[in-house]
This record gives structure tokens, sequence and C-alpha cells, in this order.
């Protein structure tokens, strides 16, 4: 049974009137935990305060919340940490609470088993047909409104094809359906900007640092189809399955990048 606490408690249930339930109202940072705890912890609790500030949310890392990721992150090696902040409970209506007392939902999941074979096969994506919508606002937090992502999911892939290619309604291409986009050619790495849609992951953050001490050219810009054709390599991002190199997105293929196995070493991503 998966293992959750919520405002520290164990097992602790969440108020049918909790702004998370009502709008998806709060964010979310999914962790992988490496042998030695949870990895980029800094990262991702920055990347958290800066969601809730955008959303003008009053939440900061509390020693006790720190101390039981900590804690949680030390005993089970190789799972993956959910948290959840949200903005607490409110009223019926949409306009906040104020004071607000955030909930955090703490839990404690398995990495898919499918992740390893994805970093060491790499995967083939196809263009999804829902488009996202564009809302600088809240563009490249990780709030918890992730309905687009639902009904991106919710559609049957086709035979032999891992995951979506995720475009936006000006037809961007932004990300696939959970993980960060780089395509690289030459000596030049270009990536999404993310400025009116889609999700800044944590691991973008450290692949795009990685990728400029390797001496490549990192280019975050608003990339159109054309990028498809464009590219020599194209690889794929996110917190649990680290780095994983995409072989073909709809009928074009990519041979494997030579550097991305050394940069899932460089930054202990193996799984
Ligand atoms: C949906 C979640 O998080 C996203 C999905 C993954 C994943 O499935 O690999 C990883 C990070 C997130 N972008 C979640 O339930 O944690």
């Amino acid at each position: 049974m998966t293992q959750v606490w919520v405002n520290g408690q164990a097992m602790a249930s969440v108020s049918p009137f909790d702004r998370g339930l009502a709008y998806g109202d709060g964010l979310f940072a999914t962790m992988r935990v490496g042998p030695e705890g949870i990895a980029f912890f800094d990262a991702h609790m920055q990347r958290l305060q800066q969601g809730a500030a955008r959303l003008g949310l009053d939440w900061h890392l509390s020693p006790e919340l720190a101390a039981l990721l900590h804690r949680l992150g030390a005993a089970h090696p190789h799972q993956c940490i959910k948290l959840v902040i949200t903005r607490g409970v409110g009223g019926r209506g949409y306009a906040p609470p104020t004071p607000c007392h955030p909930t955090e939902i703490v839990s404690l999941h398995p990495i898919p088993e499918h992740y390893a074979d994805w970093q060491r096969q790499g995967i083939r994506l196809c263009t999804s047909g829902v488009r996202l919508g564009r809302q600088p606002l809240l563009a490249g937090i990780k709030h918890l409104n992730r309905l687009e992502q639902v009904l991106i999911r919710s559609a049957v892939l086709p035979d032999g094809i891992d995951d979506w290619l995720v475009k936006d309604s000006h037809r961007l291409l932004i990300s696939s359906s959970m993980g960060n986009l780089f395509f690289v050619r030459e000596n030049q790495v270009f990536t999404p900007a993310l400025t009116a849609c889609g999700v800044a992951g944590v691991m973008r953050a450290q692949v795009i640092m990685a990728l400029a001490d390797l001496g490549f050219n990192v280019i975050v810009a608003d990339l159109n189809e054309d990028f498809l054709h464009y590219a020599s390599h194209v690889f794929v991002t996110n917190s649990l399955f680290g780095i994983v190199d995409v072989l073909a997105i709809d009928r074009v293929n990519y041979p494997r990048a030579q550097f991305t196995a050394s940069l899932r070493q460089t930054l202990a991503l193996i799984l």
C-alpha cells in the first residue's frame, strides 16, 4: 500500500474542502530517491517556492517537513517521493482564504520499472492531438491543474510508441507527456522556452547546466515543428527517468547521441 503523510501525520486524510481538490490550487514535486537521499532536493524545494510565489501561496519549507522528507529519503533508496502542497481548506468560491494554511501531502511510490529500460533502449514518440493552452501566468511551474496531461495520457498509444510529443496551440514543441525535450544539432542543444505553457522540470535545469559545463551551446527558445527535422539527436528528461534518448518522433528517426550516457553517469541518474 502507498504510504502517505498529511501535514506530517501518517495515513491522515485530506478535507473534502481542500482547495487542491476543489480547484487544483497548489503545486507538486516528484522526486527520485537516489542511493544518497533525495536527488536534487534543494532544486525541487526552490522550484516549489517559486511556484508558491507565483500563485501567491504563503508556503515555506518547514524544518519538520524537511526532516520527514530526508528521513524517507534515507530509508527508501531507489523510490519516488511525491510532495503536494495545496492552499489548504477554503470556502466554496474561488477567492483564496486569508490567511491560508497549506496542506502538505507526502507519499512514497516505486519508480516505474520500465524507466530503466527506457534509459537503456530509448523511446519512440508520436504527436498528441491534444495541444496545450497558453497561459504565461502559470507557465513553467508545477501546479496541480494537470487536466491537459490527463487528456493526453487518456489516449491509447499506437503500437511501438512509448509516449506523446506535446505541442501548444501555436504548434510550438513543448514537451513529452511528462518530460522536457532537448534537440541536438552539432554543438548546439535547443530546449523549449516554456514561457507560455509547460513545466520547467528540475532535471531540465540540471541538464542545461551540465551541458554548458560540457561546452555545448544551450539555446532556450520557442521551437517550431521544423526542429523535428533540423535536430540530429533528441532526448527527454524528467526527475524519475533522468535522461532518455528519443529514437523517433512520428516518422523521423534519430540515432542516439553519444554524450547522453555520460551525462547520466555525471548526474548519477542511472536506474
Ligand atoms: C504525474 C506525476 O509527475 C510527473 C510524472 C512523472 C513520471 O511519470 O515519470 C515524473 C515527474 C512528473 N513530471 C506524479 O504523479 O508525480
